[in-house]
């Protein structure tokens, strides 16, 4: 049976060089290496030649081979006679077995030897001869040195110590190698005559399973100090050596090299839904069992993973940072299985982690590492996050540098810098008003728009008026009617007939004073009607948009006919858009002429329905009551075409009629439903006041309390904590503090604008720039109407004007003359022109104080003229866009002439009184004579006294002589303006 040099020279406890020198001596030639075997012939010749070296018997066999050997020099032992006793007691059991065994044939011995080594052969290395197989761990193996003893005893502790040994010594350094043979050399010296033979199956020991003892750790393995304190142990039994030697090096306890020890894996403190844990309780299958099982059987199938496994999976991470995630998301699923893959996920990655980067605290390290490199690359690229720079921008103010800052897009250090240029030093926080604000827009180029916050007012009062009621909520509602007309034409004595009541006995003159309200019925149907004092107060709730009125009904006394007043109505009904109806009054009267009046009606734009026209024309009586039934039941007919409708089953709005303050119930005000219900308790803000309504009362019987006022129903009401004015709508609301505060800011914003002074509501350039920008509504077919109130001093230029402007023709804007009448500009003109964003046009003639004043509170521009193509020209410039920049007229001042003084060549003096405003030099003074204008003249000299002055003020006297014209009277007014060049607001 072959075996190895290595083997044997284990075997002989030689060195493996030293044996294969042994060998060339022996004869046995072409054995250069240790891994070279022998054959059984070549065996017997090296053994021979050893015996014949050594030539003592067995016990002396061993140390006198060994002394053959050159190297090393080992100390001789001297032959100790009690050798097999120590062995004995060395071995116990064991020893005895060996000792036993040499009483045994050695045919014997090598034929089971032979059969069990041939066995492990087959087993453990089939090919041995192959090169491959030899230089193969496993056949390393193969000839680890064994004892005879061992074939029967396979399992004691001697045999597993004698195995330790080879393996101890891979691990040690070489002088340990050398050392080993010393200590076993008494134990093993009695089997060196045994037959070589080949290891058992049972004396194999693998690499890969020396390695598993190896790394078994404290507890699972014999350490190699064990093993040398047993293989100690017997050594103070044994006897001592004759001659001393010198002791050799212990060999140092091989170092653990198990991995530290990680702190047991803590449980995931995993709260479970209610329903599950409800459903658990209920005997339902737990929802993590199956989640627990499948992780169970990863985290043992994880220990087995090689760290090839995990680098494989390491390497995509590596290069690509968003695969990790997707990985990790892949491994999810639906429910809890998702959230154990996300967790083994987790897991793996710590692994990886560990293996990839440092030992020490490498998980962190790697972990900021990935995590901060988005970052830097963020930060590498600059992109910037600022906003873009804007070129106009639409701000409230005043609002915050960062605020402005953000809106703009300019950065603040910017914004800063400028400030400090103007003198500011600012931080980022500090408010900006409106002023610094545009001019910082101004500075970098921006186009400011300030923006008006938006209120509660208009976030509350907006959102009922937009509010829009379904069809299923719509009821029939009764219709309300004002009734219109010249004085004394008896709308109120009509209205008295109608509601059976004799109010015009009662009031002050015969002239209605007050706006009554009544609800009457007409059968199943309801009719509202309203009586104003005049057409006034009629446009006057139109100018404040509440237009409560529905139909409009005309009176026209028959023996009057059309009267100035009458016109007015007429032109105020139609700006209200409203049907009108004529009631021809005062039939009974013997000088009644209806035929007259409905030619002039006709001349005015209402051709009566038994004319062929649409205007309904009822012949009354307020004395007999003639028509009176025909009348209402025309309103009640208009009322079912036009199919009013409202939805009482919401909050109510409506509008002040009118209030006042009574001495025992506070305020009482007229009010008017226009849609809803209005109950006692409800919380009202109706201009700048507000209140909880306490009470309500009937308009016809004021002692009557009412509950609750469905639409078109006319009340009184005590609660408010003011008058409202008339005309101001009024809402319902929730909160009464929202009510309260509504109501301050609107008295808040009236004060302002009353200190702040008025803005023109329309003129002729206001009326073009916003026809150019397009914010003039047009009607229906697209058409924006340009409204005049011509006012002049004779019919005959109110037919001229109107005859040229026929003339103007423009498809899209079209002038519409709303009222055109003989005499001055009145309150009721400036009245309507407010309610219809008209301008008026005075020809000739002058606005009285009254309505001089009012057209400054509302912004209503008068335009005076006194050349009738000059009026024509600039109609036409502002339809066609046209309107050439010019000079403009600036109101200076009036004064009265009190007296007047003829010098002779110098002409005459007027001696004046400064009424209003001022008087200055080189101004031009048109000259006014009973409301009518005479023309306008150059101001040659103003003296106060004797001396010449630049100006003389309201309330002073001065001499006022004018340039070529000396007709001047007593009486007349003087105007002084001057004329001013002003820019174009808008080019050709
Ligand atoms: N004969 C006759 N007189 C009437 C008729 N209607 C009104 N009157 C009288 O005309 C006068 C004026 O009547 P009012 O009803 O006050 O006229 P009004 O239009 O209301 O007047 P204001 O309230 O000032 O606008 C009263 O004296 C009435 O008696 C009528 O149909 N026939």
């Amino acid at each position: 049976m072959p075996i190895r040099i290595y083997a044997l020279a284990k075997e002989l406890q030689v060195d493996s060089k030293q044996l294969v020198d042994i060998c060339n001596r022996a004869g046995v030639t072409g054995k250069g290496s240790a891994l070279a075997s022998l054959d059984d012939d070549e065996l017997v010749k090296v053994k021979a030649f050893l015996n014949k070296d050594s030539g003592g018997d067995d016990s002396r066999r061993g140390s006198q081979g060994r002394a053959t050997v050159d190297e090393p020099v080992r100390p001789e032992r001297p032959v100790q006679p009690s050798k097999p006793k120590q062995i004995r007691t060395l071995g116990g059991p064991l020893a005895g077995r060996g000792r036993s065994k040499d009483d045994l044939s050695h045919e014997a011995d090598e034929s089971e030897l032979a059969a069990s080594s041939v066995a492990t052969e087959e087993e453990v290395a089939p090919s041995t001869d192959t090169p491959e197989a030899e230089s193969t761990p496993e056949v390393e193996a193969e000839a680890t040195p064994t004892t005879p003893a061992e074939d029967t005893v396979d399992t004691s502790a001697s045999v597993f110590e004698e195995e330790e040994t080879p393996v101890a010594e891979a691990e040690v350094e070489a002088p340990e190698v050398e050392e080993k043979p010393q200590e076993t050399a008494e134990t093993e010296t009695p089997h060196r005559d045994a037959p070589v033979r080949g290891i058992r199956r049972g004396d194999y020991i693998a690499i890969g399973s020396q390695r598993k003892v190896r790394t078994l750790g404290a507890g699972g393995a014999k350490k190699p100090d064990d093993d040398r304190k047993g293989r100690d142990k017997p050594k103070p039994k044994k006897a001592g050596p004759v001659v001393k030697i010198a002791k050799m090096p212990t060999a140092p306890a091989p170092k653990q090299t198990t991995e530290k020890k990680e702190p047991a894996a803590q449980k995931p403190i995993m709260q479970l839904p209610k329903e599950a844990i409800k459903g658990a309780k209920k005997g339902q299958k737990a929802p993590l069992e199956e989640f627990t099982k499948l992780h169970e059987k990863k985290r043992k199938s994880k220990d087995r993973k090689s760290v090839a496994d995990i680098e494989e999976v390491t390497e995509p991470r590596e290069g690509d940072e968003a695969t990790p995630r997707g990985k990790k998301s892949k491994g999810k699923s639906t429910g809890m299985a998702g959230m154990a893959g996300s967790r083994d996920a987790r897991t793996q990655g710590r692994k990886r982690i560990r293996n990839v980067g440092s030992v020490d605290g490498g998980d962190d390290v790697e972990v900021r590492g990935r995590r901060q490199r988005p970052r830097r690359e963020k930060s590498s690229n600059k992109v910037s996050t600022a906003a873009p720079r804007k070129t106009d921008v639409a701000l409230e103010l005043p609002c915050t540098l960062r605020e402005f800052s953000e809106a703009t897009g300019l950065p603040v250090q910017s914004v800063q810098r400028t400030l400090m240029g103007l003198g500011q030093m600012v931080t980022i926080n500090a408010t900006l008003d409106a002023e610094t604000a545009e001019l910082l827009c101004a500075e970098h180029g921006i186009d400011l728009k300030i923006k008006e916050p938006e209120s509660i007012e208009d976030t509350l009062l907006n959102q009922i008026d937009d509010m829009v009621d379904s069809d299923e909520d719509l009821v029939e509602r009764p219709p309300v009617v004002t009734f219109l007309g010249h004085v004394d034409h008896g709308k109120t004595s009509l209205l008295d007939k109608i509601i059976g009541l004799n109010v015009v006995s009662g009031e002050a003159g015969g002239i209605t004073q007050h706006i009554r309200a009544y609800i009457v019925d007409k059968g199943d149907k309801k009719i509202s009607f309203v009586d104003t004092p005049g057409h006034e107060a009629f446009t006057e709730m139109r100018a404040r948009g509440a237009n409560v009125t529905d139909i409009a009904v005309l009176i026209v006394a028959a023996d009057d006919g059309v009267m100035p007043q009458t016109e007015e109505a007429i032109s105020h009904a139609k700006a209200a858009n409203v049907p009108i109806i004529v009631a021809l009054n005062k039939m009974d009267v013997p000088g009644a002429n209806p035929d007259k009046a409905l030619q002039q009606l006709s001349q005015h734009g209402l051709l009566p329905a038994e004319w062929g026209g649409d205007v309904e024309v009822v012949k009354t009586s307020a004395m007999t009551g003639e028509g009176v039934d025909t009348l209402l039941e025309t309103i009640l007919l208009t009322s079912e075409i036009h199919e009013y409708k409202a939805n009482p089953n919401r909050q109510a709005v409506g509008v002040c009629l009118e209030a006042e303050q009574e001495s025992d119930r506070g305020v009482l005000a007229k009010l008017i439903v226009n849609n809803g219900t209005l109950k006692v308790g409800d919380v009202v803000v109706c201009g700048s006041t507000f209140g909880r309504i306490k009470a309500m009362y009937d308009t016809l019987n004021p002692r009557v309390r009412l509950e609750e006022a469905p639409p078109s129903t006319p009340i009184n009401v005590t609660g408010f904590d003011e008058a409202p004015a008339a005309g101001e709508r009024f809402y319902v609301l929730n909160d009464i503090a929202d009510a309260r505060e509504i109501a301050e800011m609107r008295s808040h914003r009236s004060r302002e604008q009353q200190l702040g002074g008025h803005t023109v509501k329309i003129s002729f350039e206001d009326f073009q720039a916003r026809l150019q920008s397009g914010n003039l509504a047009g009607d229906e077919a697209g058409i924006v109407y340009l409204n005049i109130i011509l006012r002049a001093d004779t019919r005959g230029s109110i037919e001229a004007i109107q005859k040229e402007l026929d003339k103007l023709d423009h498809p899209e804007v079209k002038v519409r003359v709303m009222q055109a009448t003989v005499g001055g500009v009145t309150v009721a003109d400036v009245t309507l022109a407010s309610a219809s964003d008209a301008v008026i046009v005075a020809f000739n003639v002058i606005p009285d104080e009254a309505a001089r004043s009012l057209a400054d509170d509302r912004g209503v521009e008068i335009r005076r003229y006194d050349i009738i193509y000059k009026v024509t020209e600039d109609i036409k410039m502002l339809l066609e866009g046209r309107l050439r920049p010019e000079s403009r007229v600036t109101e200076l001042g009036r004064a009265l002439v009190q007296r007047t003084f003829t010098v002779s060549r110098i002409g005459t003096i007027a001696g004046c009184r400064v009424l209003g405003g001022i008087i200055e030099r080189n101004c031009r003074i048109r000259v006014n004579r009973d409301g009518r204008g005479i023309g306008d003249y150059p101001l040659d000299s103003l003296k106060r006294e004797k001396d010449d002055v630049k100006e003389v003020r309201e309330g002073y006297e001065c001499g006022i002589k004018l340039g070529g014209f000396n007709d001047i009277k007593e009486g007349d007014i003087l105007e002084a303006f001057k004329i001013e060049e002003f820019a174009r607001t808008l080019e050709s």
